[in-house]
């Protein structure tokens, strides 16, 4: 017991065995039939695919599954298995190997359907192949399932869905947790709990641990007070002061969790009002400290793309800044819209204009935007300030308009030399057009004259 002490309840009451997991009867029968035929060497599809909404449980019936049919499970997550070769390298022994050692082995791909949305194809072929080829079962977990990209996955796998508990059932298992952990409930507490989280159970019960853990006792007081409605996210003003309140980590990861927007833009949010909240030097000196860490992981994540440090942010940009309030008493303060955010949506078109002309500039010129920013740009802008003319020209003969050109040079008057030069070439066409239709003339004269001299002739 004192072992399991400040687990998380997700984990410490995930059920051990098939016949600890309430509801879903279809899905555990078809996902035991199928186990039974890999028994066998004989199943019809070496895969299953288990979709359905976050905290649904998924994760658990797979882990009663493995336990109660002997499995040790092989497990990756998204993040491990982005690319084709994190596939070869991560489980593609494990899913071809027999079992040499005796222990059956069940590979565990989680969130396959955040592969379609990195657009990494290699990823879902290897998947595949993995599938093709397996000697041992694989089941993939995925939210939505049903991504066009997910397509030839669902074609090898037995697809099988996991609803939403009902009320019933998510009172069941949060009143035996209640029973186990000797918390008094009561149950229009837990009435509040489910309805607040649309019977996301893996919420419920973190909900309920929240509320338990520091008051001994559910009711419908605390679980109206102390929980958030799922689907109302929080606006930034409201996540910020959230996060200068909150007296419990719990409720600064809630804030974080809760919020309507990104972390990357919370945390300008958060580097724009730290020190309109946090007026005692120290305590802003700890929560920039907090931040800058934040920033670093951000900054690793762009890197590897290993968005395991996403947890490391939330705690960071949560609880740390939470904490970092020591002196300073809370006072209701307006926060400022982030200024880089003001300035970046206010410089978007230029942005835009600049991206499109360097793009230009680089497929005409074989070499990369960077480069053609890097290098052409200084010298495009000093063709501009010794000849107005010239740069127009080239401009013209790159197909960069004068909107694009105007932010080349950061000059508006880009426009005048554009407008000359088309009045120029206007008035060359018109000369030209003008001595052709001279020309023309003189030669009609030709004719007639020859013809008159014909008609004399005979
Ligand atoms: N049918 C069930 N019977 C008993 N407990 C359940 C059941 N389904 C879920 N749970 C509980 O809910 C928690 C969350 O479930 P789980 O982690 O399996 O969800 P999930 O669908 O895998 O979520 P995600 O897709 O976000 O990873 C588990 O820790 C477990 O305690």
């Amino acid at each position: 017991m004192s072992a399991e002490k400040g687990l998380p309840w997700i984990i410490k009451y995930r059920p051990k065995s098939l016949k600890e997991y309430v509801n879903q009867e279809t899905a555990v029968a078809i996902i035991t039939s199928w186990i039974k035929d890999w028994e066998k060497r004989a199943p019809t599809k070496k895969a299953v695919l288990l979709y359905g909404p976050p905290g649904v449980g998924k994760t658990s019936l797979i882990e009663a599954l493995a336990n109660d049919y002997g499995y040790e499970i092989v497990e990756t997550n998204a993040s491990d298995y982005r690319r084709r070769d994190d596939i070869y390298r991560k489980v593609y022994n494990s899913a071809i190997q027999g079992t040499l050692t005796g222990r059956k082995k069940l590979i565990l791909l989680d969130e396959v359907d955040g592969l379609s949305s990195t657009g990494d194809k290699g990823g879902i072929e290897a998947i595949v192949q993995l599938i093709t080829q397996t000697k041992n079962p694989i089941i993939l977990t995925a939210n939505n399932a049903f991504h066009p990209d997910l397509k030839p996955i669902r074609d090898l796998a037995v697809m099988i869905e996991l609803k939403n508990l009902n009320q019933k059932h998510v009172l069941t298992v949060l009143k035996i947790i209640c029973e186990r952990e000797g918390v008094e409930c009561e149950d229009a507490g837990l009435k509040v709990i489910y309805e607040k989280n649309r019977g996301d159970l893996r919420a419920c019960i973190n909900d309920l641990q929240s509320i338990a853990e520091v008051y001994g006792k559910v009711n419908e007081e605390l679980a109206t007070e102390l929980t958030y409605y799922r689907d109302r996210e929080l606006n930034p003003f409201d996540t910020l002061r959230n996060i200068f309140t909150s007296k419990y980590v719990w409720q600064s990861r809630n804030a974080i969790s809760h919020s309507e927007v990104d972390t990357d833009t919370l945390i300008e949010w958060l580097s724009e009002n730290i020190p309109v909240q946090l007026t005692d030097p120290e305590d802003a000196y700890l929560a920039f400290q907090a931040l800058s860490r934040a920033d670093v992981y951000r900054g690793i994540i762009k890197k590897t793309g290993n968005y395991d440090f996403l947890a490391y942010i939330t705690e960071m940009i949560g609880p740390a800044i939470s904490f970092s309030r020591k002196k300073t008493k809370f006072k209701w303060l307006k926060y400022n819209y982030p200024s880089k955010l003001k300035m970046l949506s206010e410089t978007k078109r230029s942005r835009e204009l600049l991206n499109s002309s360097l793009q230009k500039l680089s497929k005409r010129l074989s070499q990369s935007t960077s480069k053609s920013k890097k290098d052409l740009l200084p010298y495009l802008r000093s063709i501009y300030r010794l000849s107005p003319p010239h740069f127009v020209q080239i401009c013209r003969s790159y197909g960069i308009t004068v909107e694009e050109a105007a932010v080349i040079v950061g000059d508006k008057q880009v426009e005048k030399a554009f407008a000359e030069m088309a009045a120029e070439r206007q008035e060359k066409s018109a000369e030209k057009a003008e001595i052709s239709r001279t020309q023309a003339k003189r030669a009609k004269g030709r004719t007639s004259k020859k013809r008159g001299g014909q008609t004399q002739l005979f």
